[in-house]
């Protein structure tokens, strides 16, 4: 799937991975919906890749992603502004095991309300013109990571409801894909103060230190690439896509059939 003219929704987008995917997808020639909580920023980020991409390139929307009805208001006004919606990357996420709650709220649910809600204006069956949703979990989501349970459940959440999706949507017909990136550590803001996100596992924080030293940083635009492979590659649905410094696999799982 070319990007040039494709009408996009990204999560989280004012601020690391999700800006880079919005930049990446601006760059292809795609009009971005930016939706974000965080206002000031959304909007001053939405001048600037205006300026430089051109005028009605980008929209910001304010839009927390534990509010189903704000993620229907803003893909709403998404629709009236560009004309439907072909590409979602759902990338909102937080570490925080202490208000553990709005982690899952954000990093799951924040998920499965982004792509039930772009489905409605998507799915081929009722009307949308098919397309493609990118999920962004974590290499947390394939394997454990002691300091951080919940979040680590969140993006097995991730993973395991992308790849149902996929399946779910071959199955039916509804003309969309579905994947999930599995990034290893990114250079972002998301690694500062490390030990105060832990909650009542702070104590392991130097075991996430020492992780993050074995494996390595990526920057945002290895996971780019990531999105840009999943995103148009015709092929891939249902896929899991793991990237870590010494390069990128596809993820394989146990089948019980
Ligand atoms: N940075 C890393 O090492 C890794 C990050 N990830 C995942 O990538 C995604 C993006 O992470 P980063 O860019 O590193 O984080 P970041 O903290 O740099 O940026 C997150 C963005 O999401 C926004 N956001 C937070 N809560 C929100 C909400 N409820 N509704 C809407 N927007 C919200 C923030 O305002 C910010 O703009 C997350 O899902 C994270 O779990 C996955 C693997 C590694
Ligand atoms: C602290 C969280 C920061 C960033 C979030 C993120 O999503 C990054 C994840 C990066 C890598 C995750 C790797 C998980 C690997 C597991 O499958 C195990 O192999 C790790 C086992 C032990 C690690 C040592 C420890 O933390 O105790």
């Amino acid at each position: 799937m070319a990007l040039n003219n494709k009408i996009a929704v990204v999560t989280g987008a004012v601020m690391g991975i999700g800006r880079a995917v919005t930049e990446t997808l601006l760059q292809h020639g795609a009009k971005v919906a930016l939706l974000d909580v965080n206002e000031i920023a959304g909007k001053n980020l939405t001048e600037t890749l205006n300026q430089q991409h051109g005028t009605g390139k980008a929209l910001f929307l304010k839009c927390d992603v534990q509010s189903e009805q704000e993620i229907k208001d803003t893909f709403q006004k998404t629709v009236e502004t560009f004309g439907g919606i072909d590409i979602v990357c759902n990338n909102a996420g937080i570490l925080n095991e202490e208000t553990w709650e709005k982690a899952v709220s954000t990093n799951l649910m924040g998920v499965i309300r982004g792509t039930y809600v772009g489905m409605e204006h998507m799915n081929k069956l009722t009307g949308g013109r098919g397309g493609v949703i990118i999920n962004m979990a974590s290499m947390a989501g394939i394997g454990p990571f002691p300091s951080c349970p919940v979040y680590t459940a969140t993006k097995h959440g991730v993973v395991g409801f992308t790849r149902a999706m996929g399946a779910a949507s071959e199955a039916s017909g509804y003309g969309i894909r579905f994947n999930v990136i599995c990034p290893s550590f990114v250079q972002t803001d998301f690694l500062a103060n490390i030990p105060e996100k832990l909650g009542r596992f702070s104590h392991l924080a130097d075991a996430a230190h020492k992780l993050v030293d074995t494996l390595g940083i990526l920057s945002v635009s290895e996971v780019t690439e990531c999105f840009l492979e999943l995103a148009t590659d015709e092929s891939k649905n249902g896929e899991a896509l793991v990237v870590f410094p010494k390069g990128k696999t596809y993820a394989k799982f146990p089948s019980v059939l």
